[in-house]
């Protein structure tokens, strides 16, 4: 992604172009985790190094038959040291908030349980929530309403993180919209203390499950969507129209262990078979999507890719999405 201009938080000619479609618009950034405290107490060293702004080292040389390191290259890599907020300065900010242009956008986590997804996704979230709130303080020629709303995906079933009912939520096929969450709570948002509000909200009902790999893993996908709809203050003639209206998706996916690896039996097990077939069908229609979106796209085959249809370019032309992958 190119520099963000001057005062402005979005470089409009770039979301003109990117709604367009002259523009990448799938972006995956590997983001290394530090070692913790217990696994530099076992002596373990990393596996993984970054060599320049785009390009990782594999270097485990137990598993290697030819001893040699393999080198893999992404849209941008970041190291073990740095911080969240670099992350999101040069990777993904200008993604999050090409929602306030008008353009869909969707990050998501992707990673081996414990390698910092959640951690990840929580920066990047509470970033882009500041700067899209700092955006709107700064222009006040148009009006701003934003809606929030929260799902978790558990072994298949759809719950809304912001309601104490725990009911499984139905999807159903609109021919306008595409899949939409029946009874799904969109709360109006007041302010951005009410934001904070709902996303602590949603962390404290988000499905929480032991594995042997991290204490405090989530089983779940969690998706938070921000919609903001705005208009000019001013009417400008009806050719003129102004109203713009797009929607974020911030989607922290279940960890991708191996089962043996994980020691998994019984509940865990049943888990980690919903978590892969889903993550497998993404990476599926990614994949199809990133070739030109030509014939079948399996969307139907988890209840993920249902709901992220619209944002990942289903039913708009206007998209853009990160695949945010830490090691
Ligand atoms: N970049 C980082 N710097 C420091 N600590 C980190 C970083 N990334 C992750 N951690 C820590 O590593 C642990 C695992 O991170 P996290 O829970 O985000 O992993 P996860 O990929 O979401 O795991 P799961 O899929 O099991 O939910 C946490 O204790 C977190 O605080």
């Amino acid at each position: 992604m190119g520099a963000i201009g001057g005062e402005e938080l979005i470089n409009w000619e770039k979301m003109q172009e990117m709604g367009n479609g002259k523009e990448e618009k799938i972006l995956v950034l590997v983001r290394l985790r530090p070692l913790s405290e217990n696994e530099i107490t076992r002596n373990e060293v990393a596996d993984w190094e970054c060599i320049n702004p785009t390009t990782i080292l594999y270097r485990n040389s137990l598993q290697e038959r030819s001893g040699l390191p393999t080198a893999y290259s992404f849209d941008r890599v970041f190291r073990g040291d740095c911080a969240t907020r670099e992350v999101y300065e040069e990777g993904t900010k200008d993604i999050a908030l090409s929602v306030v242009g008008g353009i869909n956008s969707t990050i998501f986590a992707y990673g081996q349980t414990s390698s910092g997804k959640t951690y990840t996704m929580n920066g990047i979230t509470e970033y882009a929530v500041a700067d899209i709130y700092d955006y709107i303080q700064r222009h006040e020629e148009r009006a701003f309403v934003l809606k929030f709303s929260a799902v978790e995906i558990y072994n298949e079933v759809v719950r809304d993180l912001l309601s104490t009912d725990n009911a499984p939520l139905r999807l159903l096929d609109d021919p306008e919209r595409g899949t939409i969450i029946e009874k799904l709570t969109e709360e109006t948002l007041r302010d951005r203390n009410h934001l904070k509000e709902l996303l602590s909200t949603c962390a404290a009902q988000r499905q929480i499950g032991e594995t042997s790999l991290n204490e405090t893993s989530s089983r779940s996908h969690q998706i938070l969507r921000l919609t903001i709809e705005s208009s000019a203050h001013e009417f400008l003639g009806k050719d003129n129209s102004t109203a713009l209206a797009a929607s974020v998706n911030f989607v922290d996916l279940a960890g991708s262990e191996r089962a043996s690896q994980a020691l998994s039996v019984g509940q865990r097990l049943k888990e980690g078979c919903h978590i892969n077939r889903s993550l497998l069908t993404l990476g599926t229609v990614i994949r199809k999507l990133s070739k030109g979106r030509h014939g079948h796209v399996n969307y139907r085959d988890s209840k993920l890719t249902r709901i992220l249809q619209p944002a990942l370019g289903g039913q708009c032309k206007n998209c853009h999405n990160l695949y945010l992958e830490p090691f």
